[in-house]
Formats: structure tokens, sequence, C-alpha cells
């Protein structure tokens, strides 16, 4: 294997770039929170505690489809979290009693620990623990024991909006979710479902990986000239027809893909009463 030798001052080998017009960019707000959607889907999640808070965790857990070990005694359970635990008895293995040091090396593959119980002793020994052995965890009310905090959550269908404070007012968090909510067109949830079927139907008929660049800004015009009522309106016919002005970069108008498509069904109708065969 070739040995790698850095001589020269790494900075002074960027380029420099004559036009450059760093205004154009993004400035940089330091002391935020890294935002992500994490894919969790039939990972292991430890968590422990059984009462209020720990339900709500339940409902994120839940929705992400992740795999649950919820540890708590049977005594503490919140009657949300005992009807979680007995609707999804496939996804929760369930071990009631209290948290033992010994659980976090004998359940495989956590991928992620939470706790939300109200013993502080108890909760600290737990990251530290977690700390020890790398696990990412969340320890609600401890903010410095999180390595993650959690966030105030607006979920419709595929759409999942997350409003984070970094810590300072979780109840203004959940107060401008709702604004946010409220402010968003009704049918957002399913215009993004048809935007997502759409772009599931460009990549069939325009799979090639080098033409990521034109279905991207083809996507984007859809998206643009498309108002939210008409995508959430779009049937398959319609994205067929608009599939057509693909190749030459065109994207029709709502009205215009309508108009053709009611022409067309016209015609199919026409055929089908002169008994002409119709498309395959
Ligand atoms: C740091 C963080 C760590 C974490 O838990 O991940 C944390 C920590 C603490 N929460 C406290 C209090 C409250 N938390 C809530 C509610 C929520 N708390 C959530 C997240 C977070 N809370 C993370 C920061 C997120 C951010 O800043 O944006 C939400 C958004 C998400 C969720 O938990 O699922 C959920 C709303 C969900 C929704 O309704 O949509 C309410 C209101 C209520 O219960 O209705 C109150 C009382 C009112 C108030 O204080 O604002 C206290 C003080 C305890 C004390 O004073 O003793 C601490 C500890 C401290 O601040 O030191
Ligand atoms: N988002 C946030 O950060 C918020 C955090 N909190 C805090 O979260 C914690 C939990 O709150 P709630 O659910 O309302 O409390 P709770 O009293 O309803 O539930 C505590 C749970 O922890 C269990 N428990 C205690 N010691 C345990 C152990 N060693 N092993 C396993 N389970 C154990 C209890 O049996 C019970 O199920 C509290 O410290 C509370 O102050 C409260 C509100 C919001």
């Amino acid at each position: 294997m070739a040995s790698l030798s850095i001589t020269a001052d790494p900075l002074s080998l960027i380029p420099t770039f004559p036009n450059e017009d760093p205004s154009t960019y993004p400035p940089i707000q330091s002391g935020g929170s890294l935002i992500l959607a994490w894919q969790i889907r039939n990972k292991r999640v430890l968590l422990v505690g059984g009462g209020n808070v720990a339900a709500t965790r339940l409902v994120h857990l839940l929705s992400a489809d992740a795999l649950v070990t919820l540890i708590c005694p049977p005594s503490g359970l919140h009657p949300e979290t005992a009807y979680r635990l007995k609707t999804h008895e496939s996804r929760i293995t369930y071990i009631p009693r209290n948290f033992e040091p010994s659980d976090l090396s004998s359940i495989p593959s956590i991928s992620l620990v939470l706790t939300a119980i109200d013993d502080p002793v108890a909760s600290t020994e737990i990251y530290t623990l977690c700390k020890s052995l790398n696990y990412p965890v969340n320890v609600a009310d401890v903010p410095p024991e999180c390595d993650f905090y959690f966030g105030s959550v607006h979920r419709d269908g595929p759409l999942q909006i997350m409003v984070s404070t970094g810590g300072n007012g979780p109840k203004l968090a959940a107060m401008i979710r709702r604004k946010v909510a409220d402010s968003l067109p009704k049918e957002t949830s399913k215009a993004i479902v048809k935007v997502g079927e759409l772009r599931k139907m460009l990549r069939a008929i325009a799979p090639e990986k080098d033409e990521g660049a034109k279905r991207m800004e083809w996507m984007s015009r859809v998206c643009e000239s498309w108002e939210f009522e008409e995508l959430a309106e779009m049937t398959e016919g319609d994205m067929k027809i608009l599939l057509e002005g693909y190749k030459d970069g065109v994207v029709k108008q709502y009205k215009e893909v309508k108009l053709l498509e009611s022409v067309r069904s016209g015609e199919e109708e026409d055929d089908r009463r002169e008994g002409k065969p119709g498309d395959a």
C-alpha cells in the first residue's frame, strides 16, 4: 500500500476561484443541533421507564418502525404505555423490572438508548454505561446527558416537521410546531405522496445514472409550477402525460394535462363504442 506523505500546507493547496462571491453562501450560525431523519426501522432501541414521557417516546419509535426493548416495573406503567405494549407486542420486548447494568451488554445490537425515569442517580448510571459502550443516549430532563434532544414533531403521512429550540424552550417548540402545521395547505401530505409516485415513474422511464441533473431539474420545475392542490389531484394518467414531456425538458401545466387527459379518454371511449382495439 502506498504511504501518504503530505509536505505542503493543505491550505496552500486549495484552488482560488476568481469569480467567487461568498455573500451568496449561507452564513454559518454555530451552536445549533444537527437535524437528521434517522432510519431506525427494524433497529433495536432500549427505552428505560414506562411513564408519561416514555409513552411519548414510544409514539415516535413505533411511528419509525423501530424494535423496542422496554424496561420498567409493571407498577410504573402509564396507561398509554401499557396499551402500546399490548397493541405492539411484536415490536416491543417488555422486561418487567427496574434497569440492571447487565441489560446494556445482554441486549444485542442496541442502536439507541432512551431513559425516561424519575430517578436521577439511575439516569446518570445508565448515561455513564452508555458512554463507555459508545451508545447514543437521551436522558429525559438532563440536557448534559443527551447526545441528541427530542423535538416537537408534526406528522402527516410522509411529512414530518421537527421543531427544536436547542433546549431553550420545549413548550415554545410545541407552540411553534402547531403554528407551522396550521399554516400548511391541507393537501400537503397528498401532494407529497403523488410527487413520490411521479418520481418513481420518472426513474422507471429515465433510469440512467448520468441523467440525475436532468431528472432533478425537471422534477423541481414540476413542483414549482403546479399548485399543491393540483399535485394532490394528479392521477396516474396525468403523470403519464406529464412524463411525455420529460425527454424534451417540457413541463406541461395542470390545465393542459387535464385537458389532454379528458380528450384522450373521450377518444378511448369513442374507440370502445366503435369496437376498435385500444392500446394494450
Ligand atoms: C433538552 C430536551 C431534552 C429531551 O427531552 O430530548 C428537554 C428537556 C427538558 N424539558 C423540560 C420541560 C418540558 N418539556 C416539555 C415538553 C417537551 N420537551 C421536549 C424536548 C426537550 N425537552 C428537549 C429540548 C427540545 C427543545 O428545546 O426544543 C419536546 C419538544 C419533545 C419530546 O420530549 O418529545 C416536548 C414537547 C412535545 C410536544 O408537545 O410537541 C414541556 C411541556 C409539556 O410537557 O407540555 C415542559 C415544561 C415546560 C417548559 O419547561 O418549557 C425540562 C425542564 C424540567 C424542569 O423544569 O424541571 C427539561 C430539562 C431542562 O431544560 O433542563
Ligand atoms: N421531554 C422532556 O425532557 C421531559 C422530561 N420530563 C422528565 O422525564 C422523567 C420521566 O417523566 P415521567 O414519564 O412524567 O415520569 P413518571 O413518574 O410518569 O415515570 C417514571 C417511570 O420511570 C420508571 N422507573 C424509575 N426508575 C426506574 C429504573 N431504575 N428502571 C426502570 N424504570 C424505572 C417508573 O417505574 C416510571 O415508569 C422525569 O425526570 C421528568 O421530570 C418530564 C417532562 C418532559
